[in-house]
């Protein structure tokens, strides 16, 4: 794990200082782009950026992390919880142990509508907020609260990332684990009933799968699925179920991430290119706006700034909600000679009041998935597949007393 150079917002570094020195020559910038001008430009001066901010925002900014901070301290309760090998059987009941009424509060109001409640002015919403739930999201401020205080979370200054990708935690896991990865797609489950000559029939399910040599399947005691389920992602069926696996609405929101390796087209954005050194851009909400955000991309762990590539050569980050049009990377880009491009159901189309699906979908097949409508990130997924293990694990066994217990934080304070 490295420190991250990724998406921070200009504010970030309001809370964790960097000191009051000069940003190194190659520390890119960050932006926030209204879609005609920029309204905020960091400076590279700390002391520069903090009059900045004062002068725009009063103490918004310093409010707001102190806001995220409050939310952060109670979520990560969790963790001892799981060390105490607690679960919950369904999302909102997980919330509900870490933050009370406060936290499924979060859930059934707007991002928009808590910070106004929490006095928060509508010029720091619509140019800060907003745009930090456009890069992390690909929405704006109608998002459910709870997602919105992760998605704050995420532009702070002081995160890690994984060197090497992110795809290393999903291996590393595996690896870890000693699993034994079976390639292909599941198309359906369907219980089963085993007679035994003495005691009760066994209960099992029969899991169908297409790999490359063809259709097969298996039998399990326990099925865990972490994949959305959704006609447009994971389609599975499930036969034969008593009672059915209810079918729940689950929308999620198309993102468009493309990759370009090119020079940013300063004039686009009103600049000359001999001024223009951001590295981050960052929008609020436009109709106009063809893109959510533009970053470059940067190695991790290099924080030195030795080996970073000139900003006009870099490798560029583009979000939007469309695939972007030859003529709208024309505009974008003054240059460009290599583009990936990635369309994906990334997260959950947001809308509170939030509904999380179930975790438990039959006796012993469970859904991790549900969490993506609390907030969707791989911290979020790691806990749920934590929970969902030692779920499996205490129903399995029978032990009811660490299911679902009451006033958690109250019991481990006063046995530790
Ligand atoms: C309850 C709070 C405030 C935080 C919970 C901890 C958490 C889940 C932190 C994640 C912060 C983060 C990196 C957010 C970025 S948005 C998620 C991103 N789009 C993704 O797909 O992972």
């Amino acid at each position: 794990m490295r420190r991250a150079t990724g998406t921070r917002l200009p504010v970030s570094g309001v809370t964790l200082p960097p000191g009051l020195s000069a940003a190194t020559p190659h520390d890119s910038l960050a932006g926030i782009y209204n879609g005609e001008e920029f309204v905020f430009e960091e400076s590279s001066w700390y002391i520069v950026n903090l009059l900045k901010l004062l002068w725009h925002y009063g103490l918004n900014p310093l409010r707001m992390s102190m806001w995220v901070e409050d939310i952060l301290d109670k979520f990560m309760r969790i963790y001892r919880y799981q060390t105490h090998d607690y679960a919950f059987s369904s999302n909102e009941r997980l919330l509900h142990a870490l933050g009370g009424n406060d936290f499924t509060r979060l859930l059934n109001q707007t991002i928009d509508e808590a910070l106004q409640k929490a006095g928060f002015s509508h010029k720091f919403i619509n140019e800060v907020v907003c745009p930090a739930m456009r890069v992390n999201y690909g929405q704006g401020v109608t998002v459910n609260a709870f997602v919105g205080a992760v998605s704050l979370a995420g532009v702070e200054s002081g995160l890690w990332s994984v060197k090497g990708g992110n795809k290393l935690v999903c291996s590393g896991l595996i690896y870890a684990s000693k699993a034994e990865v079976i390639p292909g797609t599941v198309l359906s489950i369907e219980p089963k009933v085993r007679p035994r000559s003495s005691g009760d029939p066994v209960k099992l399910y029969y899991v169908t799968y297409n790999t490359t040599s063809g259709l097969t399947g298996d039998t399990y005691d326990i099925v865990v699925i972490a994949a959305p389920l959704g006609r447009k992602s994971a389609n599975i069926t499930f036969k034969n179920f008593d009672p059915p696996v209810p079918d729940f609405p689950n929308p999620y929101h198309q993102t468009v991430a493309t990759l370009v390796h090119g020079r940013l087209n300063a004039s686009f954005f009103g600049y000359d290119s001999s001024a223009f050194d951001f590295g981050a851009i960052f929008t609020m909400e436009n109709p106009k706006l063809f893109f959510n955000s533009v970053g470059v991309v940067l190695p991790v762990g290099d924080v030195s700034g030795e080996g970073k590539p000139p900003l006009e050569s870099s490798v560029w980050k583009v979000f939007s909600k469309e695939e972007l049009t030859k003529e709208q990377l024309n505009l974008l880009f003054s240059s460009y000679d290599s583009i990936k491009v990635k369309k994906w159901l990334a997260y959950p189309q947001y809308g509170p009041p939030e509904k999380c699906p179930p975790i438990i979908l039959h006796d012993a097949v469970y859904y991790l998935n549900g969490i993506e409508r609390v907030a969707s990130a791989m911290e979020m997924s790691a806990i749920a597949a934590k929970n969902a293990a030692l779920l499996a694990f205490h129903r399995w066994y029978g032990n009811t007393d660490h299911v679902d217990q009451e006033d958690l934080h109250e019991k481990l304070k006063t046995e530790l």
